[in-house]
């Protein structure tokens, strides 16, 4: 647990940069104002003392107008001081949070694309604001409550015994059965349940987002709440780890500690009672109750000392499991970059003896593909679901990275190829189109920031988008999302289209990109398509073989195996796969067309 304890301080102020200096002022701040703080205890039993020995003449006491004013000017100045510690604790705090999202952001951002269809968005953002928030408390708040608590406690421990070592034992004795109570909640088996009520946190999270992206699932289906096991046994599980932590975990030391926490005197009473009859023996008993006022009233101090270290423990123990989530981000896969990049000379694809699985899965995706896809040329990808098409693509701009094989683009090896120049590369539309909250101009102008307002028209127009911005009241000023402004799935695809044609990438991927596309969409679809291809390399996915005809290359891939290429004719020729899948679609398409003369009628 200790050593848990020094690493998330040690990774937190990691995070910190060079803002950690920051906390080292504030937490030396903190420590001089729990020593201020002390002295006005002292200014008090000095005052008691002075009030014992001058009974019954009162009109003696001299000096205690100058403790009041030294109790107060401490006072004021362990405020202040205090005041300026959490000053400078905050800056670091609010720095070293805003660190830990962008380096995390920045690992993000080397990631494979593919991970972000593997995980959660809202489990990576959760993860990131949690650690964020909690390390955040813990550096402006915990952790100076805890320096200057232990110089405090030290310094009670020392004021204890110098004015009466038994005294200030009893008192001390409380504190040690409090602090043990407190300790055994966090340590050893504990803390490893604590890690699981968090992982169970992390689990309902994850689920939660899950079943609010199906509700439109569940209404179709009229299916009830329950229908989402997976998120009712996540809430059942964080709820049974909740109340196992709290109630059998917490329950007796949490009792053992604030009782022995409110009542830091209960041992000092005995003791003072058992002391009193030789005290008056020897003739020192002015002293004796100098000491017991004291005490009693240090005790006070004693209780708050050790809330505040329950708190800052609790914060500790938080940011510890804050950061253990926050390094499931930090160590996601990342694409390794190149030393060396290359340029690629031309606008080739080619896959040599590439094999693929998925992490976690244990059949590989793709096994010993191999092809090549000339400069300009249009190859098509078809086949069986679950062939393998949207691997095969997701590959070429590295969503993920090949451990057998090679992919090169122009010669070169895509691992080779720096990353910006890949994406410069490659445009990709895909079959849901991704369109953000923004206007359609910023939409458009993600794929080629630079763009001027001349250039995003042209590309609208050639994605035959005219239509669509007509009819928006600010035209492409327009925020998709906003005042009912909602775009349909051909629609979207458009300004997706628009979106690639901008970018100017000399290789295309398109995965269905007519797929939800009503008749009148598809033909202004297939329109800005043709656009997009022109004098490209294109790498197409589509089931609807039509689209395919006049592709230079078919490639028919079949679960994770290429077993045919060439072009339509030849297929056909062939009399394989494709030859049955192009019977099957005429059959489909025709029986379309039957059931439609057949409803006319
Ligand atoms: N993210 C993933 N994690 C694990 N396995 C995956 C993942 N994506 C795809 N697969 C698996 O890889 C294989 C190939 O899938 P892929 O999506 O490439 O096929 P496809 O030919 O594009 O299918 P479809 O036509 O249905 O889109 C399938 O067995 C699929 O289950």
């Amino acid at each position: 647990m200790k050593e848990k304890k020094k690493n998330a301080i040690t990774t937190l102020l990691n995070y910190a940069g060079n803002f950690r200096i920051l906390t080292y002022i504030g937490l030396t701040l903190s420590a001089i104002s729990m020593l201020c703080s002390i002295v006005p205890y002292i200014c008090i039993w000095l005052v008691v003392r002075d009030l014992i020995e001058a009974i019954p003449n009162f009109s003696n006491i001299q000096n205690i107008e100058t403790y009041g004013w030294v109790a107060f000017s401490f006072s004021v100045c362990g405020i202040i001081i205090y005041f300026i510690g959490l000053l400078c604790t905050h800056l670091a705090a609010f720095r070293t949070a805003e660190n830990i999202r962008k380096i995390g952001m920045n690992h993000l951002m080397k990631a494979p694309l593919g991970y972000f269809d593997n995980n959660a968005s809202g489990l990576i953002r959760g993860r990131l604001d949690s650690a964020a928030n909690d390390t955040e408390t813990l550096l402006a708040h915990n952790l100076a409550d805890i320096v200057g608590t232990i110089v405090l406690f030290t310094g009670m421990v020392v004021l204890m015994f110098i004015f009466d070592w038994r005294m200030g034992a009893s008192c001390l004795l409380s504190s040690i059965i409090s602090i043990i109570a407190m300790f055994s909640m966090m340590g050893g088996k504990n803390a490893q349940i604590m890690a699981e009520y968090q992982a169970a946190q992390d689990k309902m999270t994850k689920a939660g987002t899950e079943y609010v992206r199906g509700i439109p699932v569940v209404k179709i289906f009229q299916q009830t709440v329950y229908s989402f096991k997976t998120f009712k046994k996540s809430i059942e599980e964080y709820s049974d780890k909740a109340e196992y932590y709290q109630g059998k975990i917490c329950r007796v030391p949490q009792s053992i500690n604030l009782t022995f926490t409110e009542g830091a005197f209960i041992f000092l009473v005995p003791v003072v009672i058992f002391l009193a009859p030789s005290a008056l023996n020897n003739g020192n008993f002015n002293n004796f109750v100098t000491n017991f006022v004291f005490y009693a009233i240090f005790s006070a101090i004693i209780s708050t000392a050790l809330a505040k270290i329950m708190f800052a423990s609790s914060g500790i123990m938080l940011a510890n499991t804050a950061l253990n989530r926050i390094d499931l981000v930090m160590k996601a896969p990342t694409l390794k970059e190149c030393i060396h990049p290359k340029t690629p000379i031309d606008n080739s694809v080619v896959f040599k003896n590439v094999s693929f699985t998925y992490e976690g899965s244990s059949t590989p995706a793709l096994s010993s593909i191999s092809f090549r896809v000339k400069p300009g040329q249009t190859v098509a990808l078809v086949g069986p679901s679950g062939g393998g098409k949207t691997t095969v693509a997701s590959l070429i701009p590295r969503f993920w990275d090949v451990k057998k094989g090679v992919i090169e683009i122009g010669h070169v090896n895509v691992k080779d190829i720096d990353q910006h120049v890949l994406m410069d590369k490659v445009a990709f539309v895909f079959q849901n189109t991704k369109l953000f909250k923004t206007s359609i101009l910023e939409n458009i102008k993600i794929s080629n920031p630079n763009a001027s307002d001349k250039d995003v028209m042209y590309a609208l127009k050639a994605a035959r988008c005219e239509d669509i911005i007509e009819k928006l009241p600010n035209g492409i000023h327009t925020i998709i999302g906003s005042e009912g402004t909602y775009l349909s799935g051909g629609e979207q695809q458009r300004i997706a289209l628009a979106r690639a044609i901008l970018k100017n990438a000399p290789i295309v991927i398109l995965d269905e990109a007519t797929a939800f596309a009503d008749p009148e969409n598809e033909v202004l679809i297939q329109k800005a398509l043709n656009v997009l291809c022109q004098n490209r390399t294109v790498i197409m996915i589509a089931h609807r073989l039509s689209t395919v005809i006049n592709a230079d290359k078919i490639i028919v891939l079949d679960k994770g195996y290429v077993i045919e290429e060439g072009t339509h004719d030849e297929l056909l020729n062939k009399k394989g796969l494709y030859q049955k899948m192009w019977t099957d679609y005429n059959q489909a398409a025709k029986w379309k067309i039957t059931s439609v003369e057949k409803g006319a009628l």
